[in-house]
C-alpha cells in the first residue's frame, strides 16, 4: 500500500492556511495628512486555531482585525479566506465588541434571532427557533431570552451577543476585547464559557485583550503588535499549554511564568509606549 508520501502527495490542508493576511498596510487619511497605522503585517491561521492579538493602545489591533471582519480593506496588501479575498463583510466571519451592541428595545431572544433571520430569510420560523434556544442555553441564558439588555448584566450582555454571532455558525469569530469591561470573576467565567464553546463548534477565533493571563489561558498563539504610526507584527509566541486547559494547572507550569515575562518584556521594555 502507498502512502501519501511515497506517492509525493501532500494533505490538502497543509498546502494553504485557513486565513492568510499578507504584507497589509493600512493608512487613514487625516486633516494632517496621512497617517499609516500598520505597515507590512503578515499572519497566517489555521482553521480551528485560537489567535490572541496584544499591543499597547492604537496600535492598530482594531484596524487590522476589521480589515479580516470586511468592514474596512487594506491600503495595500490582502485578507484572504479560504483562498478567496475578503472584500466585504460576511456571516462566514462574525464580530463580537466590548460594548455588546445589542438592540435594547428587543428581548436577548429577539436579538439573536434577528440575525439568524437577516442571515437566513428563507429558513422556517420552527428551525430558527431551535436554533436560537440551541444557542441561548449554550451561554446559560435560557432563563434570560426574554429579558431586555437593560434587564441584564454586562456578563449576560456578552453572552447574549456571542450566542447571537455563533448562531450564524460563522467559520471565524472575531473578538475585539471582549471581556474587557467585565469583573474579574464573570471574565473568568465567561473565558472558559468560550473555550467550551471553541472546542464545540470548531471556530476559528481571533480576539484582541489587554489580558496577557487571558491570551495565555485562551490561545493556541499570541500576536504581539509593535507601536504605531506603522505598527507590525513584532513577535508570535507559541502557547503550549495542553488541552482542555485547566487555570489551577497552568499557574503551577513554570513555563506560565518565562512566558508572562516575556510578553511583560516585550511590551514594557522592548515596545515600551511613551505613556507607560
Ligand atoms: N477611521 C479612522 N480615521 C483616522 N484614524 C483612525 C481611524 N480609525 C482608527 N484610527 C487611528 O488609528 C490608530 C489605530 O486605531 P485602532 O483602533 O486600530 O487601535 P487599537 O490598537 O485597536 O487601539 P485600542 O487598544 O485602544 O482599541 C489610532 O491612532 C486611531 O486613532
Amino acid at each position: 500500500m502507498h502512502t501519501l508520501n511515497d506517492l509525493h502527495l501532500t494533505p490538502v490542508a497543509t498546502c494553504s492556511p485557513f486565513l492568510r493576511i499578507e504584507n497589509v498596510s493600512k493608512i487613514y487619511p487625516t486633516p494632517n495628512g496621512p497617517y499609516p497605522v500598520l505597515q507590512g503585517v503578515d499572519l497566517t491561521v489555521n482553521e480551528g486555531e485560537f489567535v490572541c492579538l496584544i499591543g499597547h493602545s492604537g496600535c492598530g489591533k482594531t484596524t487590522l482585525l476589521n480589515m479580516v471582519a470586511g468592514f474596512s480593506q487594506p491600503t495595500t496588501g490582502a485578507v484572504y479566506l479560504q483562498d478567496q479575498p475578503i472584500a466585504k463583510p460576511g456571516p462566514d466571519r462574525m464580530m463580537v465588541f466590548q460594548n455588546y451592541s445589542l438592540l435594547p428595545w428587543k428581548t436577548a431572544y429577539e436579538n439573536v434571532d434577528l440575525a439568524v433571520k437577516a442571515v437566513n430569510p428563507n429558513m422556517s420560523a420552527g428551525q430558527r427557533r431551535s436554533i436560537v434556544h440551541e444557542h441561548l442555553n449554550m451561554v446559560g441564558l435560557t432563563e434570560a431570552a426574554d429579558k431586555r439588555p437593560g434587564q441584564l448584566s454586562g456578563g449576560m450582555k456578552q453572552r447574549v451577543a456571542i450566542a447571537r454571532a455563533l448562531a450564524i455558525r460563522p467559520q471565524v469569530l472575531i473578538l475585539d476585547e471582549p471581556f474587557g469591561a467585565l469583573d474579574a470573576i464573570t471574565k473568568e467565567e465567561l473565558q472558559e464559557e468560550l473555550l467550551t464553546i471553541w472546542r464545540d463548534h470548531q471556530v476559528t477565533v481571533l480576539m484582541i485583550t489587554h489580558d496577557i493571563d487571558e491570551a495565555l489561558f485562551l490561545a493556541d498563539r499570541l500576536v504581539m503588535m509593535t507601536n504605531g504610526p506603522a505598527a507590525q507584527i513584532g513577535e508570535v509566541l507559541d502557547i503550549p499549554f495542553p488541552r482542555p486547559r485547566n487555570r489551577a494547572r497552568i499557574l503551577e507550569d513554570p513555563n506560565y511564568y518565562d512566558l508572562r515575562n516575556h510578553v511583560l518584556d516585550f511590551l514594557y521594555r522592548r515596545f515600551a509606549h511613551s505613556e507607560d
